[in-house]
């Protein structure tokens, strides 16, 4: 199962708001999906994004936030804030209330409230947008909420290949966003960067992206940009240890951390000049499956676990000691997994050229000291990926668990 099967979304027909500004007059005689396929008739042009990738919508409430176990939309920002001087718990859930109510309604496919909106998104439907709210550990003390912290909130350890870039890490507040267009995806950025206001300030922001869905014949885990099949082995709903090991249990302390996880969010630049030199044979040694297809190289499909064990006819590894699989693989970690959930990114080129791109990681798991510190460590000490890649910057944040309705996300924290 890739990751396109892990939550059922909801096409839907979009409002008539949204209508108006796709089909024109000629549309307005029909019903709302069947005015976008009439339409799309009248123009000669083929009559599905509408009615699929941009109707799809994901809902805001539930036990879980949406945009974990979503699946990856094609773009993504990450941005991260830190509250004004001044500010402190009572205008921190004043503006949870506000981007709550705004992630609603962009979620749903409407214009956001109070004759905000900018009108970017005016034409598209919801295109799966998902709006994730995160709080970083130093929020807890400029809030005065200290009781309240996670242990699981404990700073990540320094790793020794880090070169982390202060101004772009960690942060008290943490958006993530997730859309099946790019204009819907800005669109909710820049109205929740606008509503942040004088509360907030924007300490550093990233944005990425992902394949679009229908690019490929049938849906596929997604490549990242050293090409690889990327997400293969993550932990799968339904699998008997997948909630415990992405979300604090219903019975977990903190009690407002209940359903809730915690995200580990790092850019790396991948050395992409050094990768695109080594032969394919090379580089799906270092990551220990093909490249064509992500099956590993002990055989199989994509689907098919790695054999670790297997050896060749000269008693070598099948599975190179320093292959990223068997580095990080939960076998040789005590169990240690996460839900990897990434964007990739591109910032344009370095002086030397070099491409500035690589992953906006995202790992998602109930507790990073089980998850992904335990991992980084010995990727740390040297797998035979990590020769090609940088970390720059580096968060961790507490995500609480979905908002009931006519609930704002954060709402047990900061009024319980
Ligand atoms: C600390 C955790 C991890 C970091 C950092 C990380 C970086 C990283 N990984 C890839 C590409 C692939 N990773 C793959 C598997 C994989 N990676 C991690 C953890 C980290 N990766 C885990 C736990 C696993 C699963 C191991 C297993 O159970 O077998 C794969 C193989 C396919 C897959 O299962 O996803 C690829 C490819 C890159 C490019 C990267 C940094 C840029
Ligand atoms: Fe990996």
């Amino acid at each position: 199962m890739t990751q396109h099967d892990h939550e059922p979304l909801e096409p839907r027909a979009v409002s008539r708001r949204r209508l108006l500004g796709t089909v024109g007059a000629a549309g307005l005689a029909v019903g709302a999906t069947g005015g976008a396929v009439a339409s799309a008739a009248v123009r000669d042009e083929p009559p599905t994004a509408l009615t699929s990738l941009g109707a799809t919508r994901v809902p805001f409430h539930g036990t879980h936030q949406a945009g974990i176990l979503t699946p990856q939309q094609a773009h993504g920002h990450l941005a991260a804030f830190d509250l004004a001087p001044g500010a402190g718990r009572k205008q921190a859930a004043a503006l949870l209330r506000r981007w709550s109510a705004t992630a609603r309604e962009l979620m749903e496919g409407e214009a956001q409230g109070g004759g905000r909106d900018t009108g970017i998104a005016l034409d598209a439907g919801p295109s799966s947008l998902t709006v994730t709210f995160g709080f970083g550990r130093a929020f807890f003390s400029r809030t005065g909420l200290t009781d309240q912290l996670p242990t699981e909130l404990a700073p990540l350890p320094e790793f020794s290949a880090d070169a982390l870039d202060k101004d772009r890490s960690d942060g008290e507040l943490w958006v993530q966003i997730g859309a099946n267009d790019a204009l819907v995806a800005f669109h909710a950025l820049r109205a929740l960067q606008r509503e942040a206001g004088e509360t907030a300030k924007l300490r550093w922001q990233m944005n990425g992206f992902n394949r679009s869905p229908g690019a490929t014949s049938h849906p596929m885990t997604v490549r990242n940009l050293m090409g690889q099949v990327d997400g293969s082995n993550n932990p799968k709903p339904g699998e008997k240890d997948f909630d415990a090991r992405v979300f604090v249990p219903a019975s977990g302390t903190p009690a407002w951390m209940a359903h809730g996880s915690y995200a580990v969010v790092r850019r790396i630049r991948m050395l992409l000049d050094d990768w695109d030199k080594k032969s394919l044979a090379e580089q799906e040694r270092v990551i220990g499956r093909r490249k064509s297809d992500g099956a590993p190289l002990t055989g199989g499909s994509e689907d098919t676990e790695p054999d670790l064990d297997k050896r060749s006819a000269d008693g070598s590894p099948v599975i190179a000691a320093d292959a990223h699989v068997r580095v990080t693989s939960p076998d040789t970690n005590g169990g240690a997994a996460m839900l990897r959930r990434p964007f990739s990114y591109h910032d344009g080129f370095r002086d030397d050229g070099a491409p500035d791109a690589g992953l906006l990681f995202i790992a998602w798991q109930a507790d990073p000291l089980r998850g992904f510190v335990p991992v980084q460590r010995k990727l740390d000490r040297g797998d035979a990926l990590s020769r090609f890649t940088r970390h720059e910057a580096s968060a961790l944040f507490a995500v609480p668990g979905g908002p009931g309705k006519g609930e704002y996300v954060g709402q047990r924290l900061l009024e319980g």
